[in-house]
Order: C-alpha cells, then structure tokens, then sequence
C-alpha cells in the first residue's frame, strides 16, 4: 500500500499542487492526468524520492518511504519520459546492465523481456537504430527485468503503435495480478482496466 498524504509541490517560487492525498492498494493503478506543467512528472519523481517533498507525507506500508530510501528504491521501478537508452551498445547489451542472476539466468530473462516486447527480432542491432517507438520498447523491457511492486511511469505510451500499447497493457494486467502497484503520468488513455485517475489541476 502507497499512501500519499497532504503532499504540496514547489517549483521555483511556483506552488504546483498542495493538500494532495491518494492511497493506491496493491493491485491497483492510478492514471495522474492533468495539463502541461500541473507537476504530474514532479508528482511522480517525489514519489521516487528523486524531488524532495515540499510539504506532506509518502507512506510504504505504513511506514516513511523517505527514511529508507535505498531499501524503498529497491522496491520501486521509475520510467522516465526519456529513455535513457545507450546508443552504442546492442538492446541486448542494453539491458545486460538490468538482469539480476547468473549469466544463464540474465540471457533467459533479457530474452523473456524482448519477447514481452516484441523485440527478439531486433536483440542484436545496436540501439542507435532503433525507431522512436521501438526505444520506448526497450526501456518498457526493463521493467520486465527486476521484480519492483511500485511502478512509477511517465507518459509510457508515447510513440507506441496499437499492438505495443496492448502488449503493455499485458505487462501492467500481470504486474498489478502479481500485487503490483501502477501510478502513470499520461495524456493517453491507458491499458489499464478498473484504474482510476487523479488529476493534478
Ligand atoms: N527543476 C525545475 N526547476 C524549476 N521548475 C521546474 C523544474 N522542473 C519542472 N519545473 C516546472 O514545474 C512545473 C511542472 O512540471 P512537470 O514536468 O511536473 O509538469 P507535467 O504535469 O509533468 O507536464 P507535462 O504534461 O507537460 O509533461 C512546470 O511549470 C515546470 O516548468
């Protein structure tokens, strides 16, 4: 259980949002929508302890998720809105640096995330090559890497074509069925059936 409460943004000398508070059960998934610039990427960076809290509280299982970070951190997966992609290296290459495990167990599970994807066909060419929604792909397969509860994603669907969007929508059903927890920042609608949105305004 994620427990937001009263949270208040700052940016700058600018109050973004103030007296915010939400509480997502595992299993559950949360749409953040709002304008451009209403703080849903702040929002979700101050969730993952990356912005520090101008005012107010974020709970983890009832407990201060800032007073351990590195323990909240290995619990939790963030998806920015860029990529982070290196573009030397192959997007198996890319995600060797993600896989946990012996080298046999790593292959399996890059593997098992590029079909998550759709991406086996392209494991060997270098990233560089990649097209736009295609990069989107690689950086979702992390997600399929390191069993985080909490997944924090900003604007996942962009640049994704009608299959990529269902197969995601696969990713998160099987995330939230595990116990998993989704909070996604976005303009889109997302496959996330039974979610609910909480919109910063
Ligand atoms: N590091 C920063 N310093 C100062 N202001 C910032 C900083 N980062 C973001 N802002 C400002 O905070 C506001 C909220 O930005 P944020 O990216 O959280 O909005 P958003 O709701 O995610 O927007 P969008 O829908 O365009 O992605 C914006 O006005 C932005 O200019």
């Amino acid at each position: 259980m994620l427990e937001i409460l009263s949270v208040a943004a700052i940016r700058g000398d600018h109050l973004l949002f103030e007296d915010l508070s939400f509480a997502v059960a595992s299993g559950e998934a949360i749409a953040l929508t709002g304008r451009n610039g209403a703080g849903k990427t702040t929002l979700l960076r101050m969730i993952a302890g990356l912005v520090p809290l101008a005012s107010g509280r974020v709970l983890w299982a009832g407990e201060d998720a800032m007073a351990d970070l590195n323990a909240y951190h290995a619990r939790l997966a963030y998806l920015g809105h860029q990529d982070a992609v290196k573009p030397g290296l192959t997007v198996t290459e890319n995600l060797s640096t993600w896989a946990a495990g012996r080298r046999a167990e790593r292959e399996a599970g890059i593997e098992a995330a590029l079909e998550q994807v759709d991406l086996l066909d392209l494991a060997d060419i270098p990233a560089r090559m990649l097209s736009a929604g295609q990069k989107r792909r690689l950086a979702i397969a992390r997600l399929c890497l390191r069993p985080a509860a909490l997944w924090l994603l900003d604007e996942p669907v962009t640049g994704l074509d009608t299959a990529s969007v269902l197969l995601f929508g696969d990713m998160i059903a099987r995330h939230r069925a595990q116990g998993g927890i989704v909070i996604a920042a976005t303009h889109q609608d997302l496959p996330m059936p039974g979610g609910r949105s909480v919109r910063l305004s």
